[in-house]
Formats: structure tokens, sequence, C-alpha cells
């Protein structure tokens, strides 16, 4: 028997990250293969008709596994009963524009859609937020849902995997082995040029990477500065932001926590109180997490040596300062 349609809720839906998730969700490479869903797609009044445009597409590929769409400007009735939320639709950086600058325009946006989702969706649904800044925003669409209560306040994610992914590409030019052998890599911190993309743990079919790397100036001044002003460097080229890539996280990240990982994944999430590596509770922070039966596990204990002290506590400074920015909007 077929299995009862998942909802899924876009926001964003018709920017160029919506353009690439969207396709990709209703062929089922993020839910599963035998995973019918249910597309919710909320988008601004303004982009009502870019939206109707996308779903004619959706509809011209015949997907077995699209069981519906519904377009909205109103978060209430695209959070309704959502399994899943991806909170893509923000105000994208542009040339020169630092994260900083997006946090009071985008802001607001996740407090009412915080709110939104904890009133209308499932009580476990995961929520990742991809719309920068992505930390930031989970944390106040986190402390909006907790108001209201209803929904499991560890479900509300920010989206490490793209740093995560594009270290690992890094990894695996530098070493001259595989990406798909590369084990056990970490993105500590915010999604920001000061995320901490740790490689000490990497291994490549049981050898560590770090020692067949062996070069502790690349890693300070070539691998870190690469990964972190990655976005940066899309956008001067592309003149927009990465999408493909982005919406290739997010699928990551949703198919990782939905179906199970066998690797160390890192994942942005609300500190736990006892999470062993000083990081204050529910601070949206990219940790590495075990992902089993639907839910994720953070991977506690891992040395953390002095350059490791020094570079998470950068990264979690500049978080302690956005969420002071935005306190007055909780
Ligand atoms: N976390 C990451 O790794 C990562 C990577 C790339 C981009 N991003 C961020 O993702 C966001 C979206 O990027 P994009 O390139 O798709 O932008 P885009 O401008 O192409 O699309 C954004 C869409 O969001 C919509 N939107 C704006 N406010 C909205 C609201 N309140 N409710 C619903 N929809 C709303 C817009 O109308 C537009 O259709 C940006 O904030 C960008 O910085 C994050
Ligand atoms: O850097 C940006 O503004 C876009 C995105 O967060 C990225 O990392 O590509």
């Amino acid at each position: 028997m077929s299995k009862a349609p998942m909802r899924v809720a876009v926001t964003g839906a018709a920017g160029q990250i919506g353009y690439s998730l969207l396709f990709r969700i209703a062929s089922g490479e993020m839910l599963g293969k035998d995973q019918p869903v249910i597309l919710q797609l909320l988008d601004l009044p303004q982009a009502q008709k870019a939206v109707q445009g996308v779903m004619m597409e959706l509809d011209d590929c015949a997907f077995p596994l699209l069981a519906g769409m519904v377009a909205t400007d109103d978060p209430n009735v695209a959070f309704k009963d959502a399994d899943v939320c991806l909170l893509v639709g923000a105000r994208p950086r542009g040339p020169g524009m630092e994260r900083a600058d997006l946090l009071t325009a985008n802001g607001a946006i996740f407090t009412v859609q915080g709110k939104a989702i904890a009133e209308n969706a499932k009580e476990d649904v995961k929520v990742l937020v991809v719309g920068n800044p992505c930390n930031t925003n989970a944390y106040i669409a986190r402390s909006a849902a907790i108001k209201v209560g209803r929904t499991n306040p560890n479900n509300y994610h920010g989206m490490l995997r793209l740093d995560h992914n594009r270290a690992l590409t890094q990894l695996a030019q530098k070493s001259g082995r595989p990406v798909s052998s590369l084990k056990q890599l970490v993105v500590w911190g915010n999604h920001s040029p000061s995320m901490y993309a740790d490689y000490r743990f990497v291994t490549s079919n049981g050898d560590s990477v770090k020692n067949i790397i062996n070069d502790a100036a690349w890693n300070n001044d070539v691998f870190l500065p690469t990964v972190g002003k990655r976005g940066a460097a899309i956008i001067d080229a592309r003149g927009l932001s990465s999408a493909a890539s982005a919406a290739n996280a997010a699928i990551d990240h949703i198919r990782d926590w939905h179906l199970g990982s066998s690797e160390w994944v890192t994942m942005g999430i609300p500190a736990p109180a006892d999470n062993g590596y000083g990081i204050p509770e529910g601070l949206v922070f990219g940790f590495p997490c075990e992902c089993k039966n639907g839910t994720f596990t953070l991977i506690k204990g891992l040395e953390i040596d002095d350059y490791a002290k020094s570079k998470i506590a950068i990264t979690l400074k500049e978080l302690e300062d956005e969420r002071a920015a935005v306190a007055s909007m909780l």
C-alpha cells in the first residue's frame, strides 16, 4: 500500500533556491522515492504569479510522488499540518552586504513564521531555516514557537550543511581522496565566514586526512577562508547568491534527518543544555550530529584543543552578538 503523503511547506517558493529545490523534493530525493508529498508554497502577494508558473512546471514534470500543491501568501495556510518546513524566503545578501545587515530586515519574517508554524504544523514538524542569517533566524522562529508551545523546540534548525559540503570538496581536492570516502567532518558555529570547519577527525578509508594534508598553514590561510567566504565568492562571480548548492544542502539536511545517515553530519541545532562544548542553551549552532529513526543526536565528547577552542570562541561570539541584536524582537 502506498504511504500517506507528507506535507512540505517551502517559503520563498518563487525565488531562485525554490526553483532548484521544489523539483527535487517532488521527485523524492528528500523524503524517499516511495514517499508522496504535498507541496505548500508560501511567497509574498506580488510573487504569487511566479509561484503559479513554478507550479505549472511542476505539473509538467508529471512527478508520480507529487500528490498535491497549495500556493498562498498566508503563513497559516502554508504551514497547516506541515511535516517539514523549509524557510527559504528572505531577502538575500547582495554585493557588499554582510549578513548582519540582514538581521533586522529578515528577523521580523521569522517571528511571524515561527508562531504560525507552532500554531498550525504537526507537533513533530521538522523546520530548517535557509534564509540568512539562518542560525539567528532559526533562533527567532524557535523563540516565537516556544511561546505558543505544541511543537518540538529541538526541531528548529539552521542550515550549516552547505558549509559542510563545501569543506568536504576542498578536503577531497587537497588530499586527493574521493569526496565519498571522507567521514567525520564537523563545522562548528554560525553559517558565516566565522564558521570553523574542523577536519581533525576526518578519515578516508581509515587514514587521517589531517595527516595526509599535514599543512597547518593551508588550514588557517587557505581552507578556512575559502570555505568561510565561499558565499561571497559565488555572489561576486554570479551576481546572485548560491542557489543550486544551497537547495542541495537543504535536501541533504532533511533527507539525513528523516531517513538517517551512517555518517556524521553538521546540523545547526539549538544547543542542548548539557552539550559539553560550552555553547549556551538554545543558541542555534553548527554541531556534529548523527541521524537515526527520524531523529538527530549531538555527538558529544570530541576533544577541543586550543586552536579549536579559539575558533569556536570567535563564531560563538558572533552568534551571541546576533542574539543580542534581535533581543528586542523576541
Ligand atoms: N543558509 C545557506 O547556506 C544559504 C545559502 C544560499 C542562500 N541563502 C539565503 O536564502 C535566502 C533565499 O535566497 P534566494 O536566492 O532564493 O533569494 P530570492 O530573492 O531569489 O528569493 C527569495 C524569495 O523569498 C520571497 N520572500 C521574501 N520575503 C518573504 C516572506 N516574508 N515570506 C515568504 N516569502 C518571502 C521573495 O518574494 C522571493 O520569491 C536568502 O536569505 C539567502 O541569503 C542561505
Ligand atoms: O553568502 C550568502 O549570502 C549566501 C549563502 O549564505 C552562501 O553561503 O552561499
